[in-house]
């Protein structure tokens, strides 16, 4: 690593006698620098004089370094500076370090320690600063270090007088930034924690000791080196330790509701919550990106209230990134023993996709106080009443990508009396920089809270479609895990329903339930990965009802019935035969290549191309020999090339997928024709086996323990 040196470079270093300027001032002379150790010599509270420059001079020069003394007050910098021009010819690093206490508690502060302060601290960083300025504008090159505290930015208690003086300081790093630009100046401030004089009896002994000036210095010779081109930081720096330190802004609100209100004392109090929340504050570098946050935020206060009406909305911004992604799609079943589903799990897959029902999440505004506020007089939906009744989304513009911000508007646009219980529908749209990506609706349901004499129904509802009557085009099962709600609702939706014994049971359940949207999850992902090529930007619309609950740790049954560019889905649950989601679609811009066929498949979804298919056909037919207590391998081989390997257990019975080892059991050839022509659709899976395309050969064992099973169906 180059050693970092400052030869030819002239410091001058304020209260430089003692603690952190001696470090600073030893540090720089020993890298090359001439220094000028300027201390008055006073104690903590400025009074006295004593030459602890000298010492620090006589230090340096023993160690073959270049240095001067000086003893003026920071009061009258210009003196402080002259010294480094008599003695060196220029100045090039200025550090503001010298300063006092005098600690008092308010009511005993006098305005002499006031004045005292502030005096040596901000005056005289200004008086020193100011001399300097004129020689680092013409040089084109300066570098300034101003010294602030901890005190000044979080304020600290009989330090009112220090506490001011030193935010100052910090104001005055960020204005000398601004105008030192153009000159190669650089200003920055450091917030050091140190032992020195003035925290020698303030600080616990073991603590004091620890905290070596030695150990900040490095920090502030770096932030004075040639090199450095950082401008306007604060860094805070301690026990060997640094950061940086700054100012945030929130997003704060507008102080009225519609932008034709008045702006009164209440309508303030209204909004104090949103004016103090800081969820999505952020830095803004620049007074000029002030003024344009806050021009582009009142732009948007207009634009919204045109859009609103008079319709009660809520208004939020919703973010997400690829940790939420993989989050999500494990809460919906996807799973790395199915390789179809690695591209929503892995954030490096050259496929990586948001699922389709992804963006539902941003639409439900939970936090938002929307549902209760629009229920009739009398009537009130909470977390203890309400059911997820059914759900839509639309894909208007492009699909998301991985990672994003939304602008999200929710409103309820109907509140509906079914006799004994209440539906709200609740809309929502989606916006990203201005254009409408989705729209969903929820209709959320409120128990017990009908009989209000309103409305049945409404033409803003947007519907359910009864299944077909005909047998399911396809059917697909997975069981979902028992901690499947546990592990779903760390993707936002909080409700104890799903995982509080009390809460569930006083909700009129046996146990906590799965939530809605994820078994809404696995059908859509069935249904994608069955039509729809395994792509969700291929998803134009999904609409689906809850009908019955669903208990973690069941199997989901989804059936499938294609008409057109639809494919109708329904999905019961294994273990008690109910339809738990009802009148359900999947609108896709294409329908896959895999077409309609009467294929039941396996327990798990292995739906990887034409493999899966074939997987999950002998699964099929093996699980009709569950009595045969055996594992099987089989060597997947095309044009006599082996290619994958699966391992069968009959007991469970699922397929699993590995690298091929040679040994097998059996295997499977599949021709390169025939793929072409499973692959395009003339022929599914099972016609393939019924018409003898696809062979199986093995060993005997093989032979003799499956053949039985297969001859029914593929006729070898
Ligand atoms: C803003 C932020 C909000 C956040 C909300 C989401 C938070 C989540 O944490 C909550 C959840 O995920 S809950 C879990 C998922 N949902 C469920 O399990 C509900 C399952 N469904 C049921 O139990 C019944 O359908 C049940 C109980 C809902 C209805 O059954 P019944 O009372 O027997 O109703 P029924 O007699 O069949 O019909 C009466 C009228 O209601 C309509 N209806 C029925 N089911 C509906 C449903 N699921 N959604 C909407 N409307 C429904 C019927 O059509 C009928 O109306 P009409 O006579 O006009 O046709």
């Amino acid at each position: 690593m180059v050693e970092l040196r400052f030869d030819g470079r002239v410091a001058v270093v304020t209260g430089a006698g003692g603690g952190l300027g001696k470090a600073y001032a030893l540090l720089l002379a020993s890298r090359g620098a001439k220094v000028v150790v300027n201390d008055l010599g006073g104690a903590r509270d400025g009074v006295g004089k004593s030459n602890f420059a000298d010492d620090v001079v006589k230090e340096i020069r023993d160690k073959g370094g270049v240095a001067v003394a000086d003893y003026n007050s920071v009061v009258e910098g210009e003196k402080i500076i002259k010294t480094a021009i008599d003695n060196f010819g220029r100045i090039d690093i200025l550090i503001n370090n010298a300063g006092i206490l005098r600690d008092k508690s308010f009511l005993k502060l006098s305005e002499q320690d006031w004045d005292l302060v502030h005096t040596v601290h901000l005056k005289g960083a200004y008086k020193t600063t100011h001399a300097a300025w004129d020689y680092f504008r013409k040089q084109k090159f300066g570098r300034i270090i101003m010294t602030a505290s901890n005190s000044g930015i979080f304020g600290n208690f009989g330090q009112s007088n220090y506490s001011a003086a030193k935010l100052g300081l910090v104001g005055f790093t960020y204005a000398l930034a601004l105008e030192g630009a153009k000159y190669n100046i650089k200003v920055n401030t450091i917030v050091p924690t140190a032992a020195s004089r003035l925290t020698e009896d303030i600080l616990p002994p073991d603590m004091f000791q620890a905290m070596k000036p030695e150990l900040i210095a490095p920090v502030v010779a770096y932030m004075v080196h040639d090199s450095f081109e950082d401008t306007a930081q604060v860094i805070d720096s301690t026990l060997g330790y640094a950061t940086k330190t700054y100012f945030v802004r929130g997003v704060g609100s507008p102080l009225k509701k519609k932008p034709s209100d008045p702006v009164t004392i209440e309508s303030v109090q209204q909004q104090w919550s949103k004016v103090v929340d800081m969820k999505d504050a952020k830095h803004l570098d620049k007074m000029a990106e002030v003024t344009f946050d806050l021009v582009e935020r009142l732009q948007e206060f207009e634009d919204r209230a045109k859009l609103d009406g008079d319709k009660n909305v809520y208004w939020k911004n919703y973010s997400y990134d690829s940790k939420d992604l993989c989050l999500y799609a494990l809460g919906v079943g996807a799973s790395v023993v199915n390789p179809a589903d690695l591209k929503f799990l892995y954030e490096s897959h050259e496929n990586f996709s948001a699922l389709p029902t992804f963006f539902i999440l941003a639409a439900m505004c939970m936090e938002a106080p929307i549902v209760g506020p629009a229920m009739p007089p009398g009537k009130y939906a909470d977390f203890t009443n309400i059911l997820h009744g059914e759900q839509y989304i639309e894909y208007v513009g492009d699909f998301p990508g991985t990672e994003g911000t939304f602008q999200v508007r929710c409103y309820v646009s109907d509140v509906l009396d079914k006799g004994s219980s209440a539906v709200a529908i609740v809309n929502s749209e989606i916006y990203q920089d201005k254009s409408l990506l989705l729209r969903t609706q929820q209709h959320i349901f409120v128990v017990g809270q009908g009989g209000f004499g309103g409305p049945r129904k409404s033409t803003n509802a947007i519907d359910v479609v009864p299944v077909p009557k005909r047998t399911p085009d396809s059917v697909v099962e997975q069981r979902t895990a028992d901690d499947q709600a546990a592990l779903y609702r760390l993707s936002g939706d909080y409700n104890p329903l799903h995982i509080d014994p009390n809460v569930a049971v006083a909700s009129g359940h046996s146990k906590p339930i799965l939530h809605g949207l994820s078994s809404l999850g696995f059908s859509v992902r069935h249904v994608l990965a069955k039509y729809g090529d395994n792509n969700p930007g291929n998803v134009k619309a999904v609409k689906a009802r809850f009908a019955k609950p669903v208990l973690p740790g069941h199997t989901l049954v989804t059936e499938m019935w294609v008409e057109g560019k639809r494919v109708h889905f329904q999905t019961k649950t294994k273990e008690n035969g109910n339809v738990v989601i009802a009148g359900a679609y999947v609108d896709l811009k294409n329908v896959g290549s895999v077409q309609a066929s009467n294929v039941s498949s396996s327990e798990n979804l292995k739906s990887d191309g034409i493999f899966a298919r074939i997987k999950e056909e002998v699964s099929k037919n093996v699980e009709k020999a569950k009595s045969v207590n055996a594992v099987f391998l089989y060597n997947i081989t095309v044009n006599g090339k082996t290619v994958k390997q699966w391992t069968l257990d009959l007991k469970t019975p699922v397929v699993n997928e590995g690298e091929p080892t040679g040994k097998a059991d059996t295997t499977i050839t599949v021709s390169d024709s025939d793929m072409v022509d499973i692959a395009s659709g003339s022929l599914n899976p099972q016609v393939a086996f019924m018409k003898g395309k696809l062979k199986i050969a093995g060993n005997i064992m093989m032979a003799q323990k499956l053949q039985p099973l297969l001859k029914s169906e593929a006729k070898l």
